[in-house]
């Protein structure tokens, strides 16, 4: 659906990562790192991107990419989205976690085409589950306030923000585009899978 919203591509990569033991953003599944191919596959779809990372990181970054820090008093990914909405309130966000490997553009592309900008948020959903994927979402504007008022609370969680909050929930044409890849385990199986063709 259309609205006079611009559409935003956020690439969370502000996590800690230590479960993977290294920085999930720059682990290489495509060739380049993850952040920098998420980052290149919302430019497809989105009229601006960014990486959001927290304070401390944005060193790394190449000079030609967007990004923006953590602003808020709490640590995880709503951090990293609140902050998104907070800094650009225009703008809708379609956002996308770092450790998802395996998303495809088509499964971006559905998830504008399914979004339904009167609520306040768009995710993906597992086939046969009402559990949304906050981390592969289109959030709107509307959702900065309810949100931060969740996170006033203590609470941190943004699956339980959206399991109490009014949304669309949606499917991805594969399950396996929402595989989140947390421990070098995943890494090594997702990698085995990428590089030999196999279906998951
Ligand atoms: N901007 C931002 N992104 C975050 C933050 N915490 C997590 N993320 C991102 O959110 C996604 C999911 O992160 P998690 O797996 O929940 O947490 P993590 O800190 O990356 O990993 P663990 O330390 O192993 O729990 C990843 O893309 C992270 O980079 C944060 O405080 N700020």
């Amino acid at each position: 659906m259309q609205t006079d919203k611009p559409m935003y591509g956020l690439v969370l990569s502000g996590g800690q990562s230590s479960r993977m033991g290294q920085d999930k953003g720059l682990l290489r599944y495509h060739g380049q790192s993850q952040r920098e191919y998420l980052y290149q596959l919302l430019q497809g779809t989105c009229s601006r991107v960014f990486m959001s990372l927290r304070p401390g990181q944005e060193a790394e970054v190449p000079p030609h990419l967007n990004y923006l820090l953590d602003s808020h008093e709490l640590r995880g990914p709503l951090n990293g989205i609140l902050s998104a909405l907070l800094q650009h309130p225009q703008a809708a966000w379609l956002v996308v976690a770092c450790d998802l490997p395996l998303v495809q553009e088509l499964t971006l592309q559905k998830l504008l085409q399914e979004r339904d900008p009167q609520k306040i948020a768009t995710a993906y959903a597992l086939t046969g589950s009402d559990l949304p994927e906050p981390l592969l979402a289109i959030w709107e504007p509307a959702a900065y306030a309810p949100a931060l008022a969740f996170s006033q609370t203590g609470k941190t969680c943004p699956r339980k923000f959206l399991l109490q909050s009014d949304i669309k929930l949606i499917h991805p044409a594969q399950d396996e585009e929402l595989y989140n890849a947390n421990n070098p385990e995943d890494f090594a199986y997702i990698t085995q899978k990428l590089h030999h063709g196999q279906p998951l």
